[in-house]
């Protein structure tokens, strides 16, 4: 995945400048990091072609902006931050019309394959049968992020997937999209809050402060206490936990950001 000089915003205004990373390999899952109205948002979006965008953003050596829309829908796959609705449908059937919308060339038994296969990748087939209207939010937001992976898309775009989520299911459910990017060499790009939850599942992270690309690289190398205050102006500490993975303290907010 190749993102230069990535410009995205709206009609009047410019939130993305100049955005260049380190080509991904495929596989990699990235967390996307920085503090509310860096510009992670707009940049999903943009890379999705849901929202104005311009510069280099290639899959596989594809132009994704020079497909048509529905050659790009079916490649990348992108979950708002906003949840799923509360419909009437059961779980599996929202599941089920998201997979039809992009996979029209499956067979029924290979959409019923894929969909079994996305609820329980995410530990969620407890919930194929229940009404959307009537999960919590948490569920509702596992089963939108279900819509996205039945598609099996090469590029999976998240908007804080795990915003809803208990302790357990953020870091199952990352952990899931990092195992379903690594077994189909698929990238994903995942905006996260949770900088620790970042550090221990994501391969590598892209820091974005004020529109523009702070650091990216290996979470160990990126997330040092000089980039963190400059981010998101914070006095932290980075230690390790009793299993050498880094963890981030924060120990007071900057007065300035
Ligand atoms: N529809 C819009 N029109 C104009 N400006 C917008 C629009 N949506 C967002 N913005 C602005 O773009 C900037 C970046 O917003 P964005 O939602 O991308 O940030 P973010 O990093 O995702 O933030 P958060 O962590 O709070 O979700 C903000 O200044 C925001 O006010």
């Amino acid at each position: 995945m190749l993102l230069q000089g990535v410009t995205a915003g709206y009609r009047n205004r410019r939130v993305i400048e100049g955005f260049d990373l380190p080509a991904l390999p495929p596989g990699t899952l990235l967390g996307l990091l920085g503090q509310n109205a860096a510009g992670k948002s707009t940049l999903l979006r943009g890379i999705a072609g849901l929202g104005r965008a311009s510069g280099t953003i290639a899959l596989d050596g594809v132009s994704l902006p020079a497909l048509s829309a529905a050659r790009r829908a079916a490649l990348v796959g992108y979950l708002p931050q906003s949840l799923p609705s509360p419909s009437p449908l059961v779980a599996y059937e929202a599941v089920l019309s998201a997979c039809r919308a992009v996979r029209g060339d499956l067979s029924h038994a290979q959409a019923e394959a894929a969909i079994a296969r996305a609820f329980q990748n995410l530990g969620i087939t407890h919930l194929a049968l229940r009404r959307m209207s009537e999960l919590s939010g948490g569920q509702r937001q596992m089963v939108g992020l279900a819509q996205v992976m039945v598609r099996e898309p090469k590029l999976l775009l998240l908007d804080e997937p795990t915003s809803a989520l208990d302790l357990r299911w953020q870091l199952s459910v990352v952990q899931a999209v990092r195992d379903a990017v690594r077994a189909s060499g698929a990238i994903g790009i995942v905006a996260i809050h949770d900088i620790n939850l970042a550090i221990r599942a994501c391969d590598q992270v892209a820091v974005l402060a004020k529109g523009r690309l702070l650091a990216a690289g290996p979470p160990a190398q990126v997330v040092t206490p000089d980039v963190l205050a400059e981010s998101f102006g914070v006095a932290s500490r980075v230690e390790a936990c009793s299993q050498g993975v880094p963890v981030v303290l924060v120990d007071r907010a900057l007065s300035v950001v």
